[in-house]
């Protein structure tokens, strides 16, 4: 009896349940023809990196997720200054996830549950995620985020530069038909059980076109047919506890690239399995990284950074701390800007 009284409190009402088409929401929020040539000119200098006609270092950092706007600007304010300040050396993109992929359950992000109220009003979600975006966009900063479910990008791709498509989904034939799809260089990520195999076959499917079911920007349920995407790289975030951002680690998922016949580039996430899920471990792992990168090993794209306002990462919700992840723990603003200066002091060095 409880249990049906809590559901159906938690039940949207039925006229709550239909969302815009993809057209109507970007005719809401429509993204200027400024922002728009913006965004096309981040995607290729992205891709610059990736075919070795830039030789800077490429830092995804930013909040596991975004949870609260006015935090998430604040932080974007802060990267915006760093990024220009740094640009001769470091390609700086920051994180901008409204989508998380959960292990098992969880809060799946800004695009799902804006309100945090567990009633799913992904028209609000969806309406939110394509504000902040644009307003970090107009801030100047390339954004980041993991494509998660398909029919969400149709929402928000024209505000991306570069996706992730994550641990979980990187087997999933949807994901690398999506990947296919999408107008951004894509990272694919190692699978959670540290297999670099699954991203290997990723890039070679989504390298491809496909045919397959979506919906066109009017809604209407479509064939789909993909262009391939040229543009995509491994990602190593470790796996099962184990790590893979040391130098004989990057050189077996290189050698496993280069026998696939797939491009040579690695992006290190400091996060995850790689900082065993403690995030200050992450200082230390980006400066071996980087440590490598100058070194020589032109195989590294560059590296990922889980960080926010505040660092650590808070569960009790009725006692907000502005500006503290609400998923994975992250670096804290004091914190990333030391470590982006230091990495950004030594990048520099080799590149006068
Ligand atoms: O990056 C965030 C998390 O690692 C990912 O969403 C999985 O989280 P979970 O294992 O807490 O569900
Ligand atoms: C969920 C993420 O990573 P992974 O897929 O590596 O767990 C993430 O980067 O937010």
């Amino acid at each position: 009896m409880t249990s049906t009284i809590q559901s159906e409190q938690h039940q949207l009402a039925s006229d709550e349940l239909k969302l815009p088409t993809p057209k109507q929401l970007r005719d809401t929020l429509p993204l200027s023809t400024e922002l728009s040539s913006q965004i096309q000119q981040q995607r290729q200098h992205i891709s610059k990196l990736l075919n070795n006609q830039d030789n800077r270092l490429m830092v995804i950092v930013g909040p596991c997720s975004i949870d609260d706007e006015t935090a998430a600007l604040d932080y974007g304010k802060r990267l915006a200054r760093l990024a220009r300040d740094m640009d001769d050396a470091l390609f700086i993109v920051m994180r901008a996830y409204v989508e998380k992929p959960r292990t098992t359950h969880g809060w799946k992000g800004l695009a799902y549950d804006s309100l945090r109220d567990g009633r799913g009003n992904m028209a609000l979600g969806l309406h939110r995620s394509r504000q902040v975006l644009l307003q970090l966009s107009a801030l100047g900063l390339p954004l980041a985020t993991e494509a998660l479910h398909p029919l969400v990008m149709n929402y928000l791709s024209d505000l991306i530069s570069w996706a992730a498509i994550g641990a979980r989904t990187s087997e999933s034939q949807p994901h690398r038909e999506l990947v296919s799809d999408l107008p951004c260089p894509v990272g694919i990520k190692n699978s959670t059980d540290g297999r670099i195999s699954s991203a290997i076959n990723a890039m070679h499917a989504s390298s491809r076109s496909h045919h397959t079911l979506g919906i066109d920007d009017n809604g209407q349920i479509s064939i789909i047919n993909t262009l391939g995407n040229p543009d995509t790289h491994l990602i190593l975030r470790g796996g099962q506890g184990l790590t893979n951002y040391d130098a004989d680690s990057i050189q077996h998922a290189l050698s496993q690239l280069s026998a696939n016949d797939c491009r040579e580039k690695v992006l290190i996430d400091c996060s995850h399995d790689n900082s065993l899920k403690q995030y200050d471990r992450q200082v230390g792992i980006a400066q071996h990284v980087v440590d490598q990168y100058l070194a020589g090993n032109t195989g590294i794209l560059g590296l990922m950074l889980e960080s926010y306002i505040e660092a650590g990462k808070q569960c009790d919700t009725d006692m907000p701390v502005y500006g503290q992840s609400i998923t994975d723990a992250c670096l804290g603003w004091d914190e990333t800007e030391l470590l982006l200066t230091t990495l950004y002091q030594k990048v520099r060095k080799q590149h006068v």
